[in-house]
């Protein structure tokens, strides 16, 4: 009944990835907002500088590093790069950086599908365990966001090699939130963010006629605030928005009902005109 109080993250150091454009700029800007200093990870140097000029017009403090994060060696190298300009640790991660194909699998080159594991699953164990989580469980201090998607709770035709990676990121962070919880790391926070269809261009085209009226893609911002209100208490996890719990409630009915509804709502060919639109 009562909305639980937010945590003051002034003074944290929030290492984003996938920072140059879509959520992570925004993200950046949103954490500056609340105080906290940003160091910006992402493959694209001129956009990461772009939004460090953003922050900083904010009256903020962004530290920018051009990392590829399905290299591990350049992961590693980077962590140890921070650490050592900044002189502290890295206390809230939030890893956003992801990537689509955008074909249908049996046209996909198969060096995009291995670029979509690498990216939004892989990524995830270098940066996380890796590089960043000791420091954050010696002190028993620190957050770890995973931006997933509701295509890691279930899934819809044509993104086989999406899905597989963000149903992959979903295992990787829970189990990942159970060792935290099961070592007693209380410190150590996790929030699992899980949006819909959200406006940035990654997913352009990609649509529901049917509920578009009900369900309209998210606005990137409305995204992001909804992202950082579950962050700031803690949450675990959180769809964005709140009616696509209902399809992973749903997972519990019989496979055929499920077929049924996605017919019935359009969600089996939401794809077609998103590969369309890429192709
Ligand atoms: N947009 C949507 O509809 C939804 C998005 N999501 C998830 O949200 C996250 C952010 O998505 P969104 O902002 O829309 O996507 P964008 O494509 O707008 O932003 C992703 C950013 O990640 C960067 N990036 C890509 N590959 C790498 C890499 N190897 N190393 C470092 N940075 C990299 C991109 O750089 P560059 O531009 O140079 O490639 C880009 O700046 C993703 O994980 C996505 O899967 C979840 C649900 C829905
Ligand atoms: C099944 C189903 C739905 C389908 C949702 C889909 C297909 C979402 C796609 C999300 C994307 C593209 C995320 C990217 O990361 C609705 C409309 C919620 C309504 C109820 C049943």
């Amino acid at each position: 009944v009562l909305r639980p109080r937010t945590k003051p993250i002034d003074g944290e150091l929030v290492l984003i990835t996938g920072s140059g454009g879509g959520l992570g700029r925004l993200f950046a800007q949103e954490f500056t907002k609340h105080g906290a200093e940003v160091v910006l990870w992402d493959v694209n140097s001129g956009a990461n500088e772009q939004t460090a000029k953003l922050v900083r017009e904010m009256g903020g403090t962004a530290h920018t590093y051009t990392v590829d994060v399905t290299n591990r060696e350049d992961v590693y190298r980077s962590a140890d790069l921070v650490r050592r300009d900044l002189g502290r640790d890295v206390t809230m991660l939030v890893n956003n950086a992801g990537v689509v194909a955008g074909k249908r699998m049996l046209e996909c080159p198969d060096e995009l599908m291995e670029r979509t594991m690498k990216v939004n699953c892989h990524a995830l164990f270098w940066q996380t365990v890796k590089a960043f989580l000791p420091q954050m469980k010696a002190q028993n201090h620190g957050h770890i966001v995973t931006i997933a998607s509701v295509l890691g709770l279930f899934s819809t035709a044509c993104v086989e090699d999406y899905c597989a990676s963000k149903f992959a990121a979903v295992g990787f962070h829970e189990s990942l939130a159970h060792e935290l919880l099961a070592e007693e790391v209380e410190g150590v926070k996790t929030t699992l963010v899980c949006p819909y269809i959200v406006n940035t261009g990654m997913f352009e085209g990609c649509k529901i006629e049917e509920v578009e009226l009900l369900l309209p893609p998210l606005d990137p911002q409305y995204c992001v605030e909804q992202a950082m209100n579950a962050i700031l208490i803690d949450q675990p996890l959180v769809c964005i928005p709140r009616l696509t719990y209902l399809p992973v409630l749903s997972r519990l009915l019989p496979w055929e009902s499920n077929v049924a509804t996605y017919r019935f709502m359009g969600s089996d060919k939401c794809m077609y005109p998103f590969i369309e639109t890429m192709n």
